[in-house]
């Protein structure tokens, strides 16, 4: 009605100027104000306007009986959203807003770097004034905080791998992902409750640790290595982890990178809520300095080396390959390690005694978490897990005659799992052979015992160790002797 009276009205070339003077008197008595958000903002896509379509994806879903329904790329479930030109009133802190999702035709293709959508979309949001400070301050970053929350939830989470070596994908990444679906859960885990519940509570802590990191001036990431023999859970315990704090896994392969500034680029590169993993790390790389030479001077050349980031590794076969413990060492808790927030170190290894002490610091590796061989509590919850046994469908003998040989037998969680999938469907028969094998393997392992005491004793008999101290002038606990012992197993003294 105005623009046909402006038509009218005003002669076309003050119309321009008219429309503008009666927007302004409108919005001077207007008891609103307006935001657009537009999708693409310049040449970017505008992150507030995805934030503000996920937000109201939730609320839309209850409210709206016209939606556009979307199912993103690596996401598991269905999003709902605003058709175009609907409306959605929210309430925030006893404000009420309303958001219209505009959709427009694009007039002409103007010129672009890249070619833009044929609609132009957007999201209006209208307050009343007064409401004006309380959106600007804190609705839009509740709203921000409120979408990355659902997009977690919504997104299957990745698993991340470097295997690319130092190359790097169209999008610069040099990460590349796959969805992460590992069934692993503490609840699958077998090993001892108690250690469980420690674990569980302190990845909680770390979660909820924000505003305890910032006030104790701490980077906001906590480092794990799980150390034990192989086969008893160390890669389904990050599994569990990865699954219980709904984090993505950068699987980080060392032998794949080349420098320490790739190394640190890789971190850059890593998103916050995730665990960087490094598997079997003893392995992955020749951390030269990590080893206890002997000879006292190769250890000193060996140290400098691997502290200085500058200089080839000591005795690296790989030549070219620049990667050093210190760089290692600044990845997991240098001034790079912060960058990002909200991470998790996980580092594996057969071989905790190989570790250099560096690496093994807290702050570095906070919790040491030894992955042992199966014990009684653990082998309950695989009995449970695979058979669906639990302690009362089991006579007590038989639970007596399996906690007698667990801890003797040393075997692992994923040995004994083979035997209980390899008869699930006979579950008594699973459970006879299970116990078979057990006093088997604690057999074997008593006898082998008895033949390494056997070669022990034999070697103390043919060290003459007794040596008469009298006539050399000093009390016996005052001796220090320097023994080797010769190829022919005589002692040099
Ligand atoms: N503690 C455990 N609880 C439940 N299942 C386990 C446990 N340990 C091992 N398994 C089973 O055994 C298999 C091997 O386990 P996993 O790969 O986690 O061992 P690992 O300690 O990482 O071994 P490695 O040192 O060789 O890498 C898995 O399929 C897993 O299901
Ligand atoms: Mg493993």
């Amino acid at each position: 009605f105005c623009q046909s009276l402006l038509h009218t009205v005003f002669p076309p070339e003050l119309r321009f100027a008219s429309l503008k003077f009666f927007h302004r008197i409108f919005s001077y008595f207007s008891s609103y104000c307006y935001y657009d958000i537009t999708e693409i903002d310049g040449v970017n896509t505008n992150e507030l306007y995805n934030a503000v379509q996920l937000y109201l994806s939730s609320s839309a879903s209850i409210a709206g009986t016209r939606l556009s329904l979307t199912r993103g790329l690596n996401s598991s479930s269905i999003t709902f959203g605003l058709s175009n030109n609907d409306r959605l009133i929210d309430c925030y802190k006893g404000a009420t807003v309303e958001w219209e999702h505009v959709v427009t035709q694009r007039q002409s293709q103007t010129f672009s770097w890249r070619p833009l959508p044929e609609e132009k979309r957007g999201f209006t949001l209208r307050v009343r004034k007064k409401n004006k400070q309380l959106v600007l301050n804190s609705y839009l970053d509740f709203v921000m905080e409120k979408a990355n929350e659902l997009r977690r939830k919504n997104q299957d989470r990745l698993l991340y791998t470097n295997s690319r070596g130092g190359s790097l994908d169209s999008r610069g990444h040099p990460w590349e992902s796959v969805p992460f679906k590992h069934p692993s859960t503490f609840d699958t885990l077998a090993m001892d409750p108690a250690n469980k519940a420690l674990i569980m509570a302190d990845l909680l802590d770390f979660a909820n640790g924000e505003a305890f990191y910032q006030k104790t001036g701490r980077a906001w990431k906590r480092g794990y290595l799980l150390y034990g023999p192989p086969g008893t859970g160390k890669s389904s315990m990050i599994a569990a982890m990865a699954n219980y704090l709904g984090y993505d896994i950068y699987d980080l392969e060392l032998t794949e990178v080349n420098t320490n500034s790739e190394l640190r680029k890789l971190l850059m590169k890593t998103s916050s809520k995730s665990i960087i993993v490094i598997e079997d790390i003893d392995c992955s790389i020749n951390l030269t300095n990590r080893n206890k030479a002997a000879n006292a001077n190769a250890n000193a050349a060996a140290r400098k080396n691997a502290y200085d980031v500058s200089s080839p590794p000591v005795g690296g076969e790989e030549g070219a390959n620049t990667i050093t413990l210190s760089g290692l060492l600044n990845f997991t808790d240098g001034l790079w390690s912060c960058c990002g927030s909200e991470r998790i170190f996980v580092f594996t290894t057969n071989h905790i005694e190989k570790l250099d002490s560096a690496l093994l610091r807290s702050g570095r590796m906070d919790m040491h978490i030894h992955m042992s061989y199966c014990s009684f509590p653990s082998l309950k919850i695989l009995l449970k897990n695979y058979l669906g046994y639990d302690d009362t469908d089991l006579p007590t003998h038989l639970l007596q005659d399996l906690e007698a040989v667990i801890a003797a037998a040393e075997m692992t969680p994923a040995d004994i799992s083979e035997v209980l999938i390899k008869n699930r469907r006979d579950k008594s028969k699973a459970v006879a052979e299970l116990l078979d094998t057990l006093k088997m393997r604690a057999k074997s392992k008593a006898n082998s015992n008895i033949h390494v005491e056997e070669d022990e004793e034999q070697e103390k008999r043919a060290l003459p160790l007794e040596i008469p101290t009298e006539g050399l002038g000093l009390g016996s606990d005052q001796l220090q002797l320097n023994c080797n012992k010769l190829e022919d197993g005589k002692l040099q003294i």
